[in-house]
């Protein structure tokens, strides 16, 4: 993986020797490497060359650290929202407004409010309950937002049904049959301007097909809403490039697969395209490092407890997922194991049966490609401290989110006053 390797039997990330880090942080805790993000960035731009002045927003709900939100506005960054506090982090990360695209099936009033306030990029707007909402917002703010009415195309992603959200029965985006009425009726709306459309089937897509299905449709549409009279100027064609998680199965295809896919189906267009990756740009990115506590064997299964749980990476318990593991310092053997962590449910389980690197009490474990959806989906389910976030640059590292203390976890609590006799 890029960015983490072993260098004398012990795993690094970048010049970071994550034993030595371990030791200084404690267990758990997530690791991301700058340099990982910076490439995924980099490599990812570098696949839209073809397009005229692409605006790549990252989707900031797959990690909204506000470090790695920083390091990749450094580079030009936008950010894809989907609440008042995502517009918030993006901005205090330091992508400028005008980068800024706010996604989402729920905004509230005062939401739209604040995001016009902030004076961001565009609204996606997917509903048309919820333009009618942002037109008389923006009017008794006596300000205009620009609109992209989110298409649903009723195309199967083929993902996880969790994660699917292009198809007709998922509660995203307005269905192609009522879009032209949609895009009518924001016409005659004062406070908004309906310039853009928008489309995001899903997330962890492993073949373009399902994509090159919903932007052709997107392309057939924008045909018909210039032909109707609507003056559209952009295209957001969302995120959900998948990533490899499991070594065993076929590689996603590539960004420049992607990028040269988009760039022969958009040609023509005369829009300004806007991509929302997140995944691809933080998964592979970041591990969570774990310790094991102890081994429990002797029954049917080789059980391996390990520190961290499913408060802290949700992935696997939600959606079956495959996080590849390894040990910080494998040991020369293997075993075949079930691991958990120590949170009271069944469900709290990492891999099972899997054969991994053996390990015993004390040693360290990582799960891979927990960049994405890894911290920002933690809970402190079971009283558990939410986990520090360190990133690495080079042979440097900083904590970037601290241990949460459980003082700190027990004093969100305000105890009701009858119960101090008040
Ligand atoms: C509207 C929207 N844009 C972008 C993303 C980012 O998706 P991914 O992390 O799969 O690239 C999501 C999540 O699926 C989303 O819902
Ligand atoms: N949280 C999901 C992806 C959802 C993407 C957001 N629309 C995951 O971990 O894979």
């Amino acid at each position: 993986m890029d960015h983490f390797d072993y260098r004398g039997g012990v795993l690094h990330a970048e010049d970071v020797n994550l034993e030595a880090l371990a030791a200084e942080v404690g267990t758990p805790f997530y690791c991301y490497s700058a340099a990982t993000i910076e490439r995924h960035y980099r490599v990812f731009r570098e696949a839209l060359s073809a397009l005229d002045d692409p605006l790549v927003a990252y989707a900031v709900k797959a990690n909204p650290n506000q470090s790695v939100i920083a390091t990749l506005a450094k580079l030009g960054a936008g950010a894809d929202v989907v609440s008042i506090g995502e517009v918030k982090r993006a901005l205090a990360g330091g992508v400028p407004p005008e980068r800024i695209v706010f996604s989402g099936v729920g905004k509230t009033a005062d939401e739209m409010a604040a995001g016009l306030d902030d004076g961001i990029y565009q609204f996606n707007v997917e509903s048309e309950t919820e333009v009618e909402t942002l037109s008389a917002v923006a009017t008794r703010l006596g300000r205009t937002a620009a609109v992209a009415f989110r298409l649903n195309p009723d195309v199967d992603a083929g993902t996880h049904a969790k994660i699917s959200t292009g198809k007709a029965e998922n509660k995203f985006g307005i269905p192609m049959e009522r879009a032209g009425a949609a895009y009518a009726l924001a016409a005659r709306l004062p406070g908004v301007e309906a310039i853009g459309v928008a489309v995001h089937i899903g997330s962890q897509l492993t073949s373009l097909a399902p994509l090159e299905r919903a932007f052709t449709r997107v392309g057939t549409f924008i045909t018909e809403l210039r032909a109707a009279g609507h003056r559209i100027e952009r295209a957001d064609l969302g995120g959900g490039l998948g990533v490899p998680y499991d070594p065993s199965l076929p590689e996603p295809p590539t960004p420049a697969e992607y990028g040269a896919m988009v760039a022969r189906l958009t040609q023509g267009w005369d829009v300004r395209l806007i991509f929302e990756p997140g995944r691809l740009i933080v998964g592979n990115a970041g591990i969570l490092v774990t310790r094991v506590v102890r081994l429990k064997t002797g029954g049917t299964t080789c059980f391996v407890i390990v520190d961290a749980a499913m408060n802290d990476l949700l992935r696997p318990s939600l959606y079956d997922a495959y996080h590849s593991i390894q040990a910080v310092r494998p040991r020369n053997d293997r075993i075949t194991a079930t691991v958990v962590g120590p949170v009271c449910e069944t469900g709290d389980t990492f891999a099972e049966g899997r054969e991994l690197d053996s390990v015993e009490e004390g040693d360290l474990l990582t799960f891979m490609t927990a960049g994405a959806y890894g911290a920002t989906m933690a809970s402190t389910y079971n009283s558990r401290a939410l986990t520090p976030e360190v990133m690495v640059s080079a042979e440097r590292w900083a904590v970037i989110r601290p241990r949460q203390s459980i003082e700190a976890l027990l004093a969100l609590d305000h105890p009701a006053p009858w119960l101090n006799g008040d």
